[in-house]
């Protein structure tokens, strides 16, 4: 059994235990109907949506459709069962009859299920059909579903759109970091029907262009942060380089010439050294980019140029590098606080051990104390780097540019 099989069996389980009313509730408290959703009064002349399956997806977007003034049918296997669940004005009948109404259909169905519409062929003919779907895995091989919906139906038009926008923002509303949606398609007939829905949605949306970019709008949701890892590893290995650094100069070289042991210094001081270099360094990161831009401009003399693809891509995540440098330099803010704790620590430490020097015990167990002290406190400087991080990523600025659904793209 797949890993969506289970999770459909799951949420249809659910569902059927659920009792009417409740599937009834939008998915956000609230009221049963947010304010900004009120319904505006239908234009007869705008195009009657259609919409397949009567799911989370489906709710949604007929909610949001009937507030932007569409006219929706919803074609379901089971229109008597569902009908409760939906706004009145959208109107819940088969499927056969919400394909032959409508002048556009949604598919919001999972794609194992699209074959299940074959009979729908014929009053699909010359129309529009927008698929909605996303993958489970990121797929390099495979036909994309929207192709794979586009064989099913060679003669209607197939959109791609839509599947980068949760059913749960569909209902909020468009918020920064979700607002973009990919939109593929290989006629422009059809897709600047999407595009003009889209708009009036709330939604940006971005022409990906023909139906072969589907595969690359199905795997978009499933990249895990794809503008922070090359910002993170570059400062990871910056710390890695001033840490070797300051290890080679703060520690090697005192005990080779001088016989000194400062491995005492290898968890805290060492650290905080390193971290102001990295902060540094990452910010100039941050500057840099534009300067080499404003740089080839001036020496281009135009503006109307593309940039080399490295640059693009570097100015693209100054934004990130930004974050990391501000990370470190709040992370050497905590240490540099903690260090007159540690030293009033040691003062006491010491103190004891001379008493007891003098008393006349053994005196070695105080370079063991000074290492687990210095060990506690870098492990709880850490855990207090790790919460504020926490603590700043949840911030909204900062949390939309942490967002999954986050692309950014160049004017060209
Ligand atoms: N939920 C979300 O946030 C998002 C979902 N999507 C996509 O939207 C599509 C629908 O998702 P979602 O609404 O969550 O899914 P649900 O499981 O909630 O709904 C699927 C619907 O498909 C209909 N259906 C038609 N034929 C079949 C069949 N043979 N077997 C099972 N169901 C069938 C059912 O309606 P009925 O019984 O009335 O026919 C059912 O309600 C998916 O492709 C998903 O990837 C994309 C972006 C976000
Ligand atoms: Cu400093």
């Amino acid at each position: 059994m797949s890993a969506r099989q289970k999770y459909t069996d799951v949420k249809k389980g659910a569902q059927d235990r659920m009792p009417q009313e409740e599937m009834k509730k939008p998915l956000i408290l609230g009221g049963a109907s947010p304010r900004h959703l009120k319904t505006s009064i239908s234009d007869p002349s705008t195009p009657l949506v259609g919409i397949m399956g009567t799911g989370d997806f489906s709710r949604s977007l007929a909610t949001r459709l009937v507030a932007s003034g569409y006219r929706v049918v919803v074609g379901s296997r089971n229109p008597k069962r569902c009908a409760s669940l939906f706004p009145e004005e959208a109107e819940v009948t088969t499927q056969h009859q919400a394909a032959t109404q409508a002048d556009l259909v949604f598919v919001a169905l999972f794609p194992e299920h699209y074959s299940t519409l074959a009979g729908l062929r014929e009053p699909l003919v010359g129309k529009t059909l927008v698929d909605v779907s996303n993958g489970t895995k990121i797929n390099r091989d495979k036909q994309s579903y929207a192709e794979q919906l586009a064989n099913i139906f060679p003669e209607s038009s197939v959109v791609k759109a839509f599947n980068v926008i949760s059913a749960w923002s569909l209902q909020t509303g468009p918020r920064d970091g979700s607002r973009q949606v990919l939109i593929c398609s290989d006629s422009s007939r059809a897709k600047s029907a999407v595009l003009q829905i889209c708009r009036s949605l709330g939604f940006i949306p971005v022409d990906m262009g023909r139906l072969s970019s589907a595969q690359e709008i199905e795997n978009t949701p499933l990249y895990l942060f794809p503008s922070w890892r090359v910002p993170c590893l570059s400062t990871l290995c910056l710390f890695f380089f001033f840490y070797a650094y300051n290890f080679l100069r703060d520690v090697v070289h005192p005990y080779a010439t001088a016989g000194k042991s400062k491995f005492y210094k290898i968890p805290v001081e060492m650290v905080n050294v390193t971290l102001p270099s990295v902060a540094l360094v990452t910010l100039a990161l941050v500057y840099l980019p534009g300067l080499v831009a404003a740089f080839l401009q001036l020496s281009w003399g135009t503006k109307y140029r593309r940039f080399p693809n490295w640059l693009d891509r570097w100015l693209q995540q100054r934004k990130q590098l930004g974050l990391c440098a501000f990370l470190c330099a709040a992370l050497h803010a905590v240490y540099s606080l903690c260090l007159p704790m540690r030293r009033s620590a040691r003062y006491n430490l010491l103190n004891t051990a001379f008493k007891q020097v003098k008393v006349g015990q053994e005196d070695s167990w105080v370079e063991e104390e000074v290492w687990r002290m210095e060990l506690y406190l870098s492990i709880g400087i850490l855990a207090l780097g790790l919460l504020s991080l926490l603590a700043i990523s949840s911030l909204p600025t900062v949390g939309n540019s942490l967002n999954w659904r986050e692309f950014s793209f160049v004017q060209g």
